[in-house]
């Protein structure tokens, strides 16, 4: 971004985008590293020192909305999905995604720590968030189905069932884009969601950059679909589907930064590379706003 750039979303379109600064890591503050970044959480600005020149004038950015280190994962999800989520119970398509270069805290703000609670991320307090609002919807049936996938040297793998083949594609049919083959599991509640996510993470390909000891290498995508039942004015059932994709992109490095030299820099750019397949994957996903119904095949 240029200095003074204005990173907001077209009200019209419904995008929205927020900022994150993490706090120094514990190697940063050994290495006696200094913070160079301040966040104007009123006025949705980023200032940027030179770490040549602090003296110089700050480069500023404006946002949506920016979150400063002391931010809670829970402030964070109900001032950034929770309304998408709300969304996707009405039979909205929406999307979560991360992106930022290595160590920058995605994998944290997506998922977070299992405990103690207050760190979960957007992902597990989406998962509460669903079906809290089930248990208290009379009126509508829900069924909710998880699928996930990864996107690695530019293929489409499905993370819930590995073994089966590691190059999924994508295929069009007349309601819409899909990942052909990929499986979804037909989930109950927040610890059957949860595991199939812990299991899908046991999949994802993840290295180590000189930024981050377990980086993800690769870009995720986990999807909820949920199935809304009601009975029309008619009187006969009606149907909508409302989609919730949560995407951790692998990070948006440079490679020099990295480490990265030989394969790993091939790697790298594999995964630069691989960023242009996710869009491709996620724009066809989410194509609709409205949620339309893209026949898979259902396992459990
Ligand atoms: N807001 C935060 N508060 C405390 N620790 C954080 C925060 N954000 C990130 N961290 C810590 O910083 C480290 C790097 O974060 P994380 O793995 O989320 O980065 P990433 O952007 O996903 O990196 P990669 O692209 O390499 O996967 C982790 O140890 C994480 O726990």
């Amino acid at each position: 971004m240029e200095d003074g750039e204005v990173a907001t979303g077209d009200s019209r379109d419904n995008v929205r985008v927020m900022i994150r600064c993490r706090p120094l890591s514990k190697d940063e503050r050994t290495n006696e590293q200094k913070t160079i970044v301040s966040m104007d959480t009123e006025m949705g600005i980023v200032s940027v020192k030179s770490p040549e020149n602090p003296e110089a004038a700050p480069r500023t950015f404006a946002f949506d909305q920016v979150y400063d280190q002391n931010v809670t994962q829970k402030y964070v999800y109900d001032t950034s999905a929770r309304p998408i989520v709300e969304s996707v119970l009405d039979g909205y398509n929406g999307t979560v995604f991360a992106y930022g270069q290595t160590g920058t805290g995605k994998t944290f703000t997506m998922e977070g720590v299992p405990e103690p609670p207050e760190l979960r991320g957007v992902i597990p307090n989406a998962f509460n968030h669903i079906f809290e609002q089930i248990s208290l919807i009379a009126d509508r049936q829900f069924m909710v189905r998880a699928s996930f996938l990864e996107i690695y040297n530019e293929k489409i793998r499905d993370l819930l069932e590995p073994k089966k083949m590691d190059h999924l594609e994508l295929h069009e049919s007349p309601q819409g884009v899909y990942v052909q083959g990929l499986s979804t599991v037909v989930v109950k509640c927040v610890s059957e969601i949860d595991h199939v996510m812990q299991r899908g993470k046991l999949a994802r390909t993840v290295g180590e950059t000189a930024m981050n000891h377990e980086s993800s290498r690769s870009h995720s995508l986990f999807t909820i679909t949920i199935d809304i039942v009601e009975i029309g004015p008619d009187g006969e059932p009606f149907v909508r589907v409302g989609k919730l994709n949560m995407v951790d992109l692998a990070g948006s490095e440079r490679q020099s930064k990295t480490g990265a030299t030989g394969d790993r820099l091939k790697e790298a750019n594999n995964i630069n590379l691989s960023l242009s397949a996710l869009g491709n994957v996620i724009s066809a996903l989410t194509s609709s706003k409205k949620g339309i119904h893209i026949p898979t095949a259902t396992a459990s």
